[in-house]
């Protein structure tokens, strides 16, 4: 990237020139469309499981016309998650405090030699109890809203992996179900933190990306900034274009990521998305990432390749995938070219 993401520095009344994207890489230089993200009621008490299995298959629809074949590519808002709304609040507003933290004090929580602010806060959430002692004491409400989310956002994350596997017909194989080694990798979670800037069509929040792993679940504070691609026809994209993932209270945001493409051999795309900033308001968002563990061997469910057919991405492990994936910088096209099986 050649330009850092504006999410750090003091607050300035024009852009810093280290922040400023190239031209072709600004916010405006790909179109952005009106279409609607897909909301999902995951509310598995007072609906049919197969209605809901449905909603989230269908929710990502899209048409590939070149090529005439329809996929999923899921970027979703998911209500009646069962979180309960403070919980999710209290995470937000302690990843809010952290940022609002003195420097020294956030600098002191980085083993970088960078003399620049950090602007995301990584920490691993489950096993808990693996991690819980490198939890900062900083600010005060972290710990206690770390404890109550992590289980929460764990249950939603297998919640909707159970339905999505039941949706790709590979609930009896197990896909996905805790303890499988596709999600037995260590539960991270990021807090993002993107200042108010004051000229957002020169510079980006997060340049566009999928999540290597498997499912991401994000919470942010309701400023406005995220945005998922539509790259065919359908999918309440239009004819493709960056959607504003508007936040809607108390909702969670869900994007599958890359191992959920490769196993589902494109069935279930990863969806691309992108952060840019706000004129007025600074966005804090929180994503937990769900992931295999290093060295689990990723490959195409043996149920989603027709007959006579050869999977379209060869065999890794996710350890490999992540190495090829911080080559490219998260780039989706080259990380994917890299996994294709040649005919
Ligand atoms: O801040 C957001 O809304 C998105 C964050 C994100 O995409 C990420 O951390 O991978
Ligand atoms: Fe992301």
């Amino acid at each position: 990237m050649a330009a850092e993401a504006l999410s750090n520095g003091a607050g300035h009344k024009s852009v810093p020139e280290a922040y400023v994207f190239p031209a072709d890489k600004r916010p405006g230089s790909s179109p952005s469309c009106a279409g609607a993200i897909p909301v999902v009621d995951i509310d598995l008490g007072s609906d049919d499981p197969d209605r809901i299995v449905k909603q989230i298959m269908d929710a990502g629809r899209e048409f590939d016309l070149n090529f005439l074949l329809s996929f999923s590519c899921l970027t979703a808002l998911v209500i009646n998650h069962g979180v309960p709304e403070p919980v999710i609040a209290s995470m937000v507003a302690s990843a809010e405090e952290f940022f609002r933290l003195p420097a020294e004090e956030k600098m002191a929580l980085y083993s970088t030699d960078s003399k620049k602010l950090p602007h995301r806060l990584k920490l691993g959430i489950y096993p808990t109890e693996q991690f819980r002692q490198n939890w900062p004491d900083k600010p005060a409400s972290l710990r206690a809203a770390l404890e109550a989310y992590a289980p929460a956002v764990r249950a939603v994350a297998l919640r909707i992996l159970r339905l999505t596997a039941a949706g790709l017909g590979l609930a009896a194989a197990g896909y996905f179900e805790d303890g499988d080694e596709l999600t037995a990798g260590p539960v991270i979670v990021n807090a993002n933190h993107y200042r108010a800037c004051p000229d957002p069509s020169l510079t980006m929040g997060l340049a566009p990306h999928c999540d290597p792993n498997v499912v991401t679940v994000l919470a942010d504070n309701g400023v406005p900034g995220l945005q998922a691609r539509r790259r065919g026809y359908g999918g309440g994209g239009g004819d493709g274009g960056w959607v504003d993932v508007a936040p809607v209270p108390g909702a969670l945001v869900v994007n599958f990521g890359h191992q959920m493409e490769l196993v589902s051999n494109g069935a279930m795309r990863a969806g691309e998305h992108r952060v840019v900033t706000d004129a007025r308001a600074a966005r804090t968002s929180v994503a937990a990432f769900f992931m295999p563990a290093m060295g689990c061997a990723v490959a195409a469910a043996p149920g989603t390749v027709a007959a006579g057919e050869k999977p379209l991405f060869r065999t890794f492990t996710y350890q490999e995938f992540m190495g090829a994936y911080t080559a490219v910088a998260g780039d989706r096209d080259a990380v994917m070219a890299r996994f294709q099986n040649k005919d």
